[in-house]
């Protein structure tokens, strides 16, 4: 996703420096806005995994505050906001690195699970394709 260096702050947020390839262009010049939303989704996740917890992402919001632009240096940041059991409020942002000017913002909802969720995965995707989903 074009991350270049990641670094944990004492409080616990993740901060990254980025930048988005021309591969990611979505008009001329400027990110497409699923690069972006892909950015999220992986600094979000990325902040579990360093809290030692699996967590999938149960939904994001993405507000698009800017035209990202490609080939610049960018900063992002991920912070807990806020744990209810085991959801877990995540936000983000992505930053212009030359004036720290907020480009877009995240919000995310973290649900905690075990490695357990892949093989349900794997299981669950058998019975739909078998014609069934088993809660019939
Ligand atoms: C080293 C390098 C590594 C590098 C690693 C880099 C990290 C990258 C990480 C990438 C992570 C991803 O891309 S994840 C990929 C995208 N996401 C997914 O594939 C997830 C697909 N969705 C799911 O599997 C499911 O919908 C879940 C697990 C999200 C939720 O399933 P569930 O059956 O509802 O689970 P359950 O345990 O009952 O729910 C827990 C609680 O969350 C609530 N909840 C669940 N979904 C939602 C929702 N969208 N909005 C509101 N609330 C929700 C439920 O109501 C419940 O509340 P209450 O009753 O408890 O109050």
């Amino acid at each position: 996703m074009g991350m270049e260096e990641e670094t944990l702050a004492a409080d616990g947020s993740a901060h990254y420096r980025l930048r988005c390839g021309p591969e990611h262009e979505g008009g001329p010049g400027v990110a497409h806005g699923g690069w972006i939303s892909g950015v999220f989704v992986e600094i979000v996740g990325h902040l579990a995994v360093q809290m030692e917890q699996l967590a999938v992402t149960g939904a994001l919001s993405v507000t698009y505050r800017k035209p990202v632009p490609i080939n610049r240096p960018l900063t992002a940041r991920a912070w807990l906001a806020g744990k209810d059991g085991g959801k877990w409020t995540v936000e983000g942002s992505i930053h212009l690195a030359s004036s720290g000017t907020e480009l877009a913002h995240a919000t995310a909802l973290l649900v905690e699970r075990e490695m357990s969720h892949y093989t349900r995965a794997r299981e669950w995707l058998g019975r739909e394709e078998a014609g069934s989903d088993g809660t019939a």
